[in-house]
């Protein structure tokens, strides 16, 4: 019970979302609802016309009939040709709406709380089920308005003619419009088998290569197949549950076509206008007839809506200023007694850092330290408590985006896109100068590289820059971060995965530049042209100091360097 008033909850939640569209639909089902009487207008005179015409009248007789034919038929088709076009557009519109409004709400999650979704999951999400929430206006509200506003008007037409017909139609239609659509309503599973297909498929496809080596295909396979098994199941249930609506209204059709002759015959009505009360509830029911099908697209429409609604739902990890500061002169970062947590868990505990031009400093600790949330506070991914200010102005008093104009970040796992060399570099200047990419890659020594390849810039990395190396691929988000320019820049782990020597290459020429720089690292090697080393431990700082005074010290980061030294 809670659930429902949740799903309706929801669905209305929807209906705010695409009210800028409201204008269209109702146009569209004004639209609609001509067309339906325009059908039950042409069956009427069609009747009429032929039935009066079996009595051989004069051609006179005919005239306005013949006339109302042409006319009602020609409405019908101009009118449910503009409902089509107003429907869609309206739709359209809503859809977009809808889409950018999803997309607003996950920009901000990315970086710090997508991980509460599964990939292939919130692909599902942003696409399938905001899809599906279309068909509430198109599939759900616009039918159910046709319908009505065509059924009152036969309604009313069989009464004006002969007032037991018109109750007989009314009951027949109340029970198609109702009972029948709740004896055939079930609950939709499509959207959530959907998403578990989507997640697995996308999951399998990344891991393809560990799923192999262990073994493992055939078991997620398996799963695939039971997923796929599952869906199939859902819509020849939904096809079978519709099939027999549509039934049940094909019976009522009959019966209230009976009915309807019958009271005629014993009311003694006139022969032409039994022609009509017999044939005209043909068109309503025809809309009718659509209705179990609306139900069960409203069970489908409410899935999806609850599934959209929690991606909007989901906490905000960094709040923006409703009048954002503009961005000071100086690109300094100054954070005294920052504190940062994901939901009740604090996992950073009073740190202190200095940042400006020039200035070198790595944070480096053990792994859960908190150094990558160090980095998504700096960059504006995060709130804090505390304070960290840019130019003398706490951070949360500017525009995120404005923020990482000035820190930029080569993260652990920078993407690289499915596109040319080109335009991965040109992401991070749209205007850049043929010459400032030849000078970026040579800075990145990406240049004796990417002189051998047949197609130099135009080179295609595949999916994620899987045709590149790693060290091509992490030389390729420093060429990026060199031709953004920023004044501030965090290199995440920029060694991992490289062999030592590539490593301590590509560490060695991020520092340079003369950015301010951030080096978050595990590795130990090159530390000594640092300003300042933190030691991070359980997110607080453990040590601080440059490589000589900690070594000096004998601490954690002596030991740890120690350690390294010996086993390299
Ligand atoms: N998005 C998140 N939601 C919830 N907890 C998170 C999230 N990201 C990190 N954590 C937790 O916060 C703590 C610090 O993580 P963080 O990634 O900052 O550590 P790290 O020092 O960068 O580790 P590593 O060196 O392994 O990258 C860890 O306990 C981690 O489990």
């Amino acid at each position: 019970m809670r659930r429902a008033s949740a799903d309706r909850g929801d669905v209305r939640r929807t209906l705010t979302l695409v009210r800028p569209a409201a204008g269209g639909v109702a146009l569209s089902a004004l639209l609609g609802a001509g067309a339906a009487c325009a059908s039950v207008g042409l069956l009427a005179t069609s009747a009429w016309l032929i039935a009066r015409a079996s009595q051989q009248p004069g051609a006179s007789a005919l005239g306005v009939a013949i006339a109302g034919v042409q006319f009602f038929a020609l409405a019908r088709g101009l009118l449910r040709y503009a409902e089509r076009l107003a429907g869609h557009d309206a739709a359209l519109e809503a859809l977009a709406a809808l889409r950018v409004r999803v997309y607003e709400r996950l920009e901000p999650l990315s970086p710090a709380a997508l991980p509460g979704f599964r990939e292939g999951d919130l692909l599902a999400r942003f696409v399938h089920d905001v899809d599906a929430l279309q068909d509430l206006l198109l599939r759900v509200l616009q039918p159910f308005a046709i319908a009505l506003i065509a059924g009152a008007a036969t309604v009313a037409l069989l009464w004006w003619l002969l007032p037991a017909a018109g109750a007989i139609v009314l009951v027949a239609l109340l029970l198609a419009a109702t009972v029948v659509p709740w004896l055939t309503a079930r609950e939709s599973g499509r959207a959530p088998a959907q998403a578990n297909l989507s997640s697995v498929t996308v999951e399998m496809l990344d891991g393809a290569p560990e799923l192999l080596v262990n073994g493992a295909l055939p078991g997620r396979l398996h799963t695939l197949a039971r997923l796929d098994a599952e869906l199939t199941r859902d819509d020849a249930a939904a096809a079978r549950t519709m099939g027999s609506g549509r039934a049940l209204v094909t019976l009522l059709t009959g019966l209230a076509l009976w009915g309807t002759v019958l009271v005629a015959i014993h009311a003694n009505l006139d022969p032409v206008l039994l022609a009509v009360v017999a044939l005209v509830p043909l068109a309503t029911f025809e809309l009718v007839g659509g209705l179990p099908a609306v139900t069960s697209d409203l069970s489908r429409v409410r899935r999806s809506a609850e599934r959209v609604q929690a991606v909007l739902d989901a906490p905000v990890p960094v709040h923006e200023p409703a009048t954002p500061h503009p961005l000071p002169p100086a690109p300094v970062l100054r954070v005294r007694g920052l504190k940062a947590r994901y939901g009740d868990t604090w996992v950073l505990d009073g740190v202190d850092l200095d940042l400006a031009p020039g200035r070198r400093v790595a944070v480096v600790g053990p792994s859960g330290a908190g150094k990558s949330t160090l980095a998504a506070v700096l960059l504006r991914f995060l709130d804090y408590e505390g304070s960290v200010t840019l130019g003398g102005t706490e951070i949360h008093a500017f525009d995120g985006d404005a923020v990482r104009t000035v820190v930029g970040l080569v993260a652990q796992d920078a993407h690289v896109f499915d596109t040319t060399l080109r335009e991965n570099l040109l992401l991070a200047r749209r205007d850049a100068s043929e010459a400032d990419l030849h000078d970026a890659l040579d800075r990145a020594r990406l240049l004796a590289w990417t002189d051998t390849l047949p197609d130099g810039l135009a080179t295609e990395g595949g999916t994620a820059g899987h045709r590149y190396s790693g060290g091509q691929r992490r030389r390729i988000a420093l060429a990026r971060a060199d031709l953004a320019r920023f004044p501030l820049l965090i290199l995440d782990e920029p060694g991992e995965h490289l062999d030592a020597k590539t490593a301590d290459a590509v560490v060695a020429d991020a520092l340079e530049g003369g950015h301010g720089t951030l080096l978050i690292t595990h590795r130990l090697t090159g530390l000594e042209a640092m300003d300042e080393i933190v030691v991070l431990e359980a997110g607080r700082v453990a040590e601080r100091g440059t490589h000589d005074d900690l070594l000096d010290r004998g601490g954690r980061y002596a030991e740890s360097w120690t350690r390294a030294r010996n086993t390299r």
